[in-house]
């Protein structure tokens, strides 16, 4: 293969910016003399401080992306996985060729003062946009105050620092991107903290006729993470949720290989919360997706999720 220039779109945020170097060194040692280049794009879910639900949803933070891809200005786009919907399909002539190896998939309370989040007095205020983050406070600590804070994680970051608010919730892989993995006060378990579907997984997504753009993405892709992502996002396809949708859900390889499913669906105030965990064989994601979906809508997740405008 005669290696040639490969144009990688991403959104300008430093968190985007640093995957995509991820990328290149990846495809840098797989692919000795291919030239990369970064195609940056503002994307209006950047723009926009407001709720995502205002621009239609998580879309706001891929379409400009996916045009770029699709116009010929990018031959390649990353995403993170967990912003890309589950309520639609990818576009048109356009397919995730591959995911890279996961990162890590928890989210982290930082607060200046050092205080885990049980020790957090009633009334601190927690920077989060996030319907998920909020719904599972509101489960297991509903008498901290919850204050609407978007933005890319570094902005977030200097609203923390300027008093702004007391702390913030984010997502140690998104914090360790950026090389501020010393904000971290605690590491919240899955239990207290469920993630949200594709959490830590980077998508590398191509035009489907672009026989040499999927060589390269396939070179760099994980078959674990493309099981686990592939079960939780067919679980979120079957939920049809939407941006405002509180689903959480992260998929597992067991020890003894079996692929393990386990998914959330919470009222906005966390008060109802539905639960399953299901396995199965690990050539199986969409039939584990499938399963662990249906078990929530029989648990009545159709009616959490149809209750919450969007
Ligand atoms: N929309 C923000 C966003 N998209 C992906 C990540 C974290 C990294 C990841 O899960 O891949 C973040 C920041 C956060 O949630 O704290």
């Amino acid at each position: 293969m005669t290696p040639r220039m490969l144009k990688i779109a991403t959104r300008s945020s430093p968190m985007a910016l640093a995957q995509v170097e991820r990328v290149r060194v990846e495809l840098d040692a797989a692919f000795p003399g291919l030239r990369v280049e970064v195609v940056p794009i503002t994307t209006s879910g950047d723009r926009h401080l407001g709720p995502l639900s205002q621009l239609g949803g998580k879309g706001a933070f891929t379409k400009e992306v996916d045009a770029a891809l699709l116009d010929g200005r990018a031959d390649m786009a990353v995403h993170c996985m967990k912003d890309v919907p589950g309520d639609r399909p990818v576009p048109a002539g356009t397919v995730f060729a591959a995911y890279l190896k996961r990162d890590d998939i928890h989210d982290a309370l930082l607060h200046p003062g050092g205080r885990r989040l049980e020790e957090l007095a009633a009334g601190t205020r927690i920077g989060t946009s996030s319907v998920r983050r909020v719904a599972q406070l509101g489960r297991l600590y509903p008498e901290l105050e919850c204050v609407p804070v978007r933005g890319n994680a570094n902005s977030r970051l200097a609203r923390l620092e300027a008093g702004d608010v007391d702390a913030l919730l984010l997502a140690v892989s998104g914090l360790e991107r950026i090389g501020r993995s010393d904000a971290v006060t605690q590491v919240l378990d899955l239990e207290t903290m469920c993630p949200p579907v594709g959490a830590g997984v980077l998508g590398l997504q191509v035009r489907e006729g672009d026989e040499q753009a999927h060589r390269y993405a396939a070179e760099l892709a994980d078959v674990g993470t493309w099981r686990q992502t592939t079960a939780e996002r067919t679980l979120l396809h079957v939920l049809q949720g939407h941006c405002n949708s509180p689903i959480a859900g992260y998929a597992y390889t067991e020890p003894d290989g079996r692929l393990s499913l386990r998914a959330r669906v919470f009222s906005p105030d966390g008060k109802t919360i539905l639960d399953a965990h299901e396995w199965a064989d690990a050539t199986q994601p969409e039939v584990l997706g499938t399963s662990v979906a249906l078990t929530l809508l029989r648990l009545g997740a159709r009616q959490v999720i149809d209750a919450i405008p969007h």
